[in-house]
Formats: structure tokens, C-alpha cells, sequence
């Protein structure tokens, strides 16, 4: 399978198509591809050159910047533990925020600036396409672009830089276990010959946890960005964008590669409440909602944890969210 490519050059002009477009690939699949979205293949490049600089430290440095469960940021390693497969996601990431901890520019030169500017054009496409949606609804144009404003304190929207370690016969593990994310927008950068990344087209509801679909590969490509829609954004439209689960994993028998990602998530801001047009569900600011989707994870990942695997039994760390 591979999703149809929006070509997104021009947006002021082509709005109302382009906006259709995204929102009848929202309403089914739930995920779709940008293509000229106005960042150059040499700048994604760059972004993962900073990020391979990252992962490449050794875990003594790179701990300089640790997981904390509270804030969700910080660099984790195999720490994720799934609800829905009890065992621990194959890889290691670094959450970022505007202002959470950084990696030290001694450590990998100029991290902070390269990733900020980075982080800003992900932020510039993504009003984009929330402004689509935000239309298609009948809110204000603006509507989501404001609450997903990265530069405001109470914003939640982070980066996230993964890589997926080699691995041989992978059968039995998870790069990512199965899920949907929480907040509104993910744009997911990643690699050509990097695969692994399979999404489940069908989920009615935003609170429903049922994971039986069919998953489909998306084979991974340098350039376009794959964009889906996540928890939030479903349950604010009543429903009608699609947040769907998706997962990531390496070849059963065989090698897989390294596969290097990096993820965009528009979470948006604390004190904003979420209610769709039609009040399908009752009000509830976000940060309650993502409260309770950390709580649902956190307490589904103590329950699950006597089944993680012997190699993970050790690990300190457990991811509270996505
Ligand atoms: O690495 C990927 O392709 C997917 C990552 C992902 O789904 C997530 O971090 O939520
Ligand atoms: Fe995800």
C-alpha cells in the first residue's frame, strides 16, 4: 500500500482543494503524505544527521538528558512498555520540548539551534493542515492553529527522535507495538529503505482499544511526510478525523537495518478545552485529557509488566505516554 501524495506547494491559492483532499484522507485512512511541503529533502537529512550524532553517544552521555516520566522528556533506551503486546519497544528515543532539557552543543555542535529550526517548520506545516480541519469543522480558521501554538508555555507539542536498533530473526518483538497517539497531528519523518512503519485503517471511536484490523506496510521514503491524526484531534471532531493504530517492526526472520524516525506531535496547549462542534463528548481541557491518556497507559503498562520480556525485566524506566 502507499498513500496518496498531497502536493501541498502553493496552499494559499489551493486551499479549498487541498482541504478536501486532507479531510476525506483523514476521514478514512486517517493517515496521509505532504510532498511539496516546503522542507528540502537536504534539510530532513540534516535533521537526521543531528539526530545519528545523538544515538551515536555513548549511553553515559546521552543520559545527561534522561527520561522523565513527568514531563515525558528526555532520552529513554528499550524503556517503552506497550499495553497492547506486554513487552518493551525494540528502540531508543529522545523527547524534546521548547522547554524541556537539551543535549549539550558540546556533545553533538549546534544540536539545539539545528533542532529548533527544525521543530519551526514542522510547526509552520502543521497550522496548515490544522487550519484545513479547522475549517472542514465550521471552528474559527485559526481554531487549532492557536491551540497548538509551540511557542506558548503550556503547549505539550514535542519532537521525538527514534532509532530502531539492527536486529536479526525479529520475530515475536515489536520495533513499536501497536497504538494510536494522543494528541491532535503527528508528522513522522523517515528514510528511504528504512521500513517497518504498518497502519490499521478503521477505528470508530477514539476511546475504543480494539486492535483485530488489518495492517498494511508503508514502505518508508526520504522526503515525503507521513501525517496522522491522533486521539485528540478525533475525539475535538466528534469523531470524524480518524486517529488509528499503527505500529512498527523489523523483519521476523532475517536483518533489519538500523531505521532512524523522527516524529512531530502537535499535542497543544493545557489550558485550551477540547469539545467537538456537535459536543459528542463533554468538554475537558487538555490537559486533563492527556492526564488520562497517561493514566490509561501508565496503569495498563503496571498490569501488563509481569509479561514483559526476560531481556527488559531490568529496566528502571517506563514510558508513561504515546
Ligand atoms: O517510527 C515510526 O515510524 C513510528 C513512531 C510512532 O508511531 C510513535 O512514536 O508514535
Ligand atoms: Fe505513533
Amino acid at each position: 500500500m502507499s498513500l496518496i501524495n498531497h502536493h501541498i506547494a502553493d496552499y494559499e491559492n489551493r486551499k479549498e482543494e487541498i482541504t478536501q483532499q486532507l479531510v476525506d484522507a483523514a476521514e478514512t485512512a486517517g493517515f496521509f503524505t505532504l510532498v511539496d511541503h516546503g522542507i528540502s529533502i537536504e534539510e530532513i537529512e540534516s535533521q537526521f544527521s543531528v539526530s545519528r550524532a545523538f544515538f551515536d553517544l555513548s549511553p553515559e552521555v546521552k543520559s545527561k538528558t534522561p527520561y522523565i516520566a513527568k514531563s515525558n522528556n528526555g532520552w529513554e533506551y528499550k524503556a517503552q512498555l506497550r499495553p497492547t503486546t506486554g513487552t518493551y519497544d525494540q528502540k531508543e528515543s529522545l523527547w524534546l520540548q521548547l522547554n524541556s532539557d537539551w543535549p549539550s552543543d558540546s556533545d553533538v555542535p549546534q544540536f539545539r539551534e539545528r533542532t529548533e529550526l527544525f521543530m519551526s517548520k514542522c510547526a509552520d506545516i502543521s497550522s496548515q493542515v490544522l487550519d484545513c480541519f479547522a475549517i472542514a469543522l465550521g471552528f474559527p480558521h485559526d481554531h487549532f492553529r492557536v491551540a497548538n501554538d509551540p511557542t506558548q508555555p503550556d503547549c505539550l507539542t514535542q519532537l521525538r527522535l527514534l532509532h530502531y536498533p539492527p536486529s536479526e530473526n525479529a520475530a515475536g518483538t515489536w520495533r513499536a507495538g501497536t497504538h494510536t497517539d494522543i494528541g491532535c497531528l503527528t508528522l513522522l519523518f523517515q528514510r528511504d529503505g528504512e521500513d517497518g512503519l504498518e497502519i490499521c485503517p478503521g477505528r470508530e471511536s477514539s476511546s475504543s482499544q480494539g486492535t483485530d484490523g488489518v495492517f498494511t506496510p508503508l514502505p518508508a521514503e526520504t522526503g515525503p511526510i507521513v501525517v496522522n491524526i491522533g486521539d485528540m484531534l478525533m475525539a475535538w471532531s466528534d469523531d470524524r478525523l480518524k486517529s488509528n493504530f499503527h505500529r512498527v517492526r523489523a523483519k521476523g526472520v532475517g536483518k533489519s537495518p538500523s531505521r532512524y524516525s523522527i516524529a512531530y506531535f502537535n499535542q497543544a496547549r493545557k489550558n485550551f478545552v477540547l469539545q467537538g462542534p456537535k459536543k459528542m463528548y463533554p468538554p475537558i481541557t487538555v490537559a486533563e485529557y492527556f492526564a488520562m491518556a497517561v493514566k490509561k497507559n501508565f496503569e495498563a503498562q503496571l498490569h501488563s509488566k509481569s509479561t514483559a520480556s526476560a531481556e527488559n525485566e531490568g529496566s528502571k524506566l517506563v514510558s508513561a505516554a504515546v
